[in-house]
């Protein structure tokens, strides 16, 4: 079975008169497998607008290779576009039209029957309120409006980029539980986010992206356990104890962070090591709790957006690429683009 995307050696050089040319995408690699919610992560600018534009034909690569649900794109996106559903650009409608009129419209555009517009805005959640006009919608509600368009199809797979941008928590929890229903009836989800702890609760499979390029991908506990590194809660009897606990803890691999009443090791992958050592020392350990790592830790550490040591690791080397490389791969277009041919600026 083949995944519902893949992406190998993706570029894209945004070219201005104007300005510093821009690498965009760096050689990006991503699969994303069907039947999953597949998290694409990133800081600002690291490319996954850009990444999804492209997928969609809504932007052209200089390089690179993709496939979505087993086709060639751009060559044959003609043959698979109706099984994708996305919402990538910020959707607009029309102020004055009631949610239902706005799908009956988009509906009728596309030849496909009316009695799809009630389904999809049951699946939505939006039918008590179809008949209100989009004016009187909230974000929440426009944003459930774009997805509801972009479901009318029947899509296979469904690309949202960050489709809980500037919602409140109520919005954000909608809209996972929409996404959640959806993958359960069998949809593949490509979604981008900044939302760290939302793509922990929803997705099961992610990629993290740097600086156009990937950094790590995996399921979504696997990517935290093979990056995150625990840290250990140590409580020992007294400050005398606590300063010496610390001495005898600290070495070249193992960092020992000092605090009111315990310290914090990390560096270490066995808890029996710390009690061994202290009790070697005649320090008894009174707690010792291993802080699990996160998701925000991780991909502040990978992306070299966290506060110290600006160390930004390239591609990670457990990721083996999983497509042809660019070598092997058909020559995907490649395009020379000028300040005319270049997309406005967002
Ligand atoms: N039309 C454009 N013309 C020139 N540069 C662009 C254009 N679109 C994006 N860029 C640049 O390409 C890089 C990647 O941008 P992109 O929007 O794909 O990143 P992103 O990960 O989606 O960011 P964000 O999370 O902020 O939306 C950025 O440096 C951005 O400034």
């Amino acid at each position: 079975m083949s995944p519902a995307v893949e992406i190998a050696g993706l570029r894209k050089r945004y070219s201005s008169i104007f300005r510093p040319n821009t690498m965009a995408l760096d050689g990006l690699d991503m699969v994303v497998e069907k039947g999953q919610v597949h998290g694409f992560l990133g800081p600002n600018g690291s490319g996954k607008t850009t990444t999804l534009r492209i997928l969609l034909g809504l932007a052209r690569a200089n390089g690179g290779y993709m496939r979505i649900l087993g086709h060639e794109v751009p060559r044959e996106l003609p043959q698979v576009i109706q099984r994708v559903g996305s919402v990538v650009e910020s959707p607009q409608f029309f102020k004055h039209f009631s949610g239902h009129k706005t799908l009956s419209l988009l509906a009728k555009t596309a030849g496909i029957p009316n009695s799809r517009v009630l389904e999809v805005l049951a699946q939505v959640g939006l039918h008590d309120r179809a008949k209100q006009k989009v004016k009187a919608y909230s974000l929440g509600m426009r944003q459930r409006l774009a997805v509801a368009s972009a479901l009318l199809k029947q899509p296979e797979l469904l690309i949202l980029d960050e489709p809980a941008n500037g919602m409140d928590p109520a919005g954000i929890r909608e809209m996972r539980e929409l996404m959640q229903s959806l993958a359960a009836q069998g949809m593949t989800v490509l979604v981008s986010s900044h939302l760290l702890s939302e793509v922990q609760q929803l997705c099961d499979t992610m990629t993290i992206v740097s600086r156009g390029r990937r950094v790590t991908s995996g399921g979504v506990d696997e990517v935290i356990g093979r990056h995150g590194v625990g840290e250990l809660r140590v409580r020992v009897g007294d400050d005398e104890q606590l300063s010496a606990a610390a001495q005898a803890l600290e070495t070249e691999d193992v960092t020992v962070t000092p605090a009111t009443d315990h310290l914090m090791v990390s560096g270490v992958s066995d808890p029996a090591w710390v009690t061994k050592t202290l009790a070697d020392e005649e320090i008894y350990v009174s707690e010792l709790v291993r802080n699990a790592p996160d998701l925000e830790t991780v991909f502040l550490q990978l992306t070299g957006t966290a506060p110290v040591d600006g160390r930004y690791p390239q591609v990670d080397d457990a990721v083996l690429p999983a497509l042809p490389t660019q070598a092997t791969a058909p020559a995907a277009e490649t395009v020379t683009v000028t300040a005319d041919s270049e997309e406005s600026a967002k």
